[in-house]
């Protein structure tokens, strides 16, 4: 297997109040590629933080990672996060005054990575592919259910052409239902589309359906 992410030492701690503390210790871990990975962890043991950080919102106090062999540092923050990622978020941050397609499309257009020509097709195919038909892919995402949002959300997240998925509780705001289709939608991105998908999840039924289950507890990040 190859690796399509390296963390080599990370460290990472925040100031409150005076007080010192250090959410990642010397944390080091490879993520293979086309694997569906689920970090968990108590609450607080700051997964969001390395989240933000191994997605390029956030920079570690020392420690290197590495992306396909290269240096974040030396790809740019800008740029890894513009041509090599997407990011899925709980609550879908979608663009409310833009059409499911629309949203799709303006990712198309932020990304150095090259885009089809015929971008409208192919945006309404990969809409329909996590299933948001036409006639939903031309509704304000505002008028879309939760579990419709997060379906464009995760079809904006890799319309720029990424390889590397990462969503912080992508399934938080919804039932249990919904969860299993946008599971099923994350198994997709792996399986079918050679993804490699980095959720981090308090929920049981995500992580037993991923690959790998991931825990951060004490700075750490370990396999269980
Ligand atoms: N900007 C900040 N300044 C100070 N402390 C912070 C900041 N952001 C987060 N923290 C603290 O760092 C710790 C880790 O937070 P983080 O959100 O990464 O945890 P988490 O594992 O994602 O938690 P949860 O599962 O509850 O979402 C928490 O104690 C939090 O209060």
């Amino acid at each position: 297997m190859t690796t399509i992410l390296k963390l080599e030492n990370l460290n990472y701690g925040y100031e409150d109040g005076g007080f010192r503390r250090q959410i990642l210790k010397d944390l080091s871990y490879e993520f293979e590629k086309g694997q569906f990975y689920t970090i968990l962890g108590p609450s607080g043991s700051g997964k969001t933080t390395l989240l933000s950080i191994i997605a390029g919102l956030d920079k570690q106090e020392s420690g290197k990672i590495y992306y396909e062999g290269d240096d974040l540092d030396k790809i740019g923050l800008y740029k890894y996060r513009r041509n090599k990622i997407g990011i899925v978020f709980q609550q879908y941050n979608l663009i409310s005054y833009l059409t499911g397609l629309e949203n799709i499309e303006l990712a198309m257009t932020e990304t150095d990575n090259a885009i089809p020509k015929n971008q409208k097709e192919v945006a309404y195919a990969l809409l329909e592919k996590f299933g948001i038909v036409k006639s939903k892919a031309d509704r304000l995402v505002t008028k879309l259910s939760g579990g419709e949002q997060q379906r464009v959300a995760i079809a904006r997240a890799i319309a720029s052409n990424v390889d590397l998925i990462f969503a912080d509780e992508p399934t938080g705001n919804l039932d249990t239902a919904t969860e299993q289709e946008i599971i099923k939608i994350f198994r997709m991105l792996t399986e079918e589309f050679g993804k490699t998908v980095i959720v981090v999840t308090h929920s049981n039924v995500v992580s037993q359906l991923s690959d790998h289950r991931v825990v951060l507890n004490e700075g750490q990040l370990k396999d269980i």
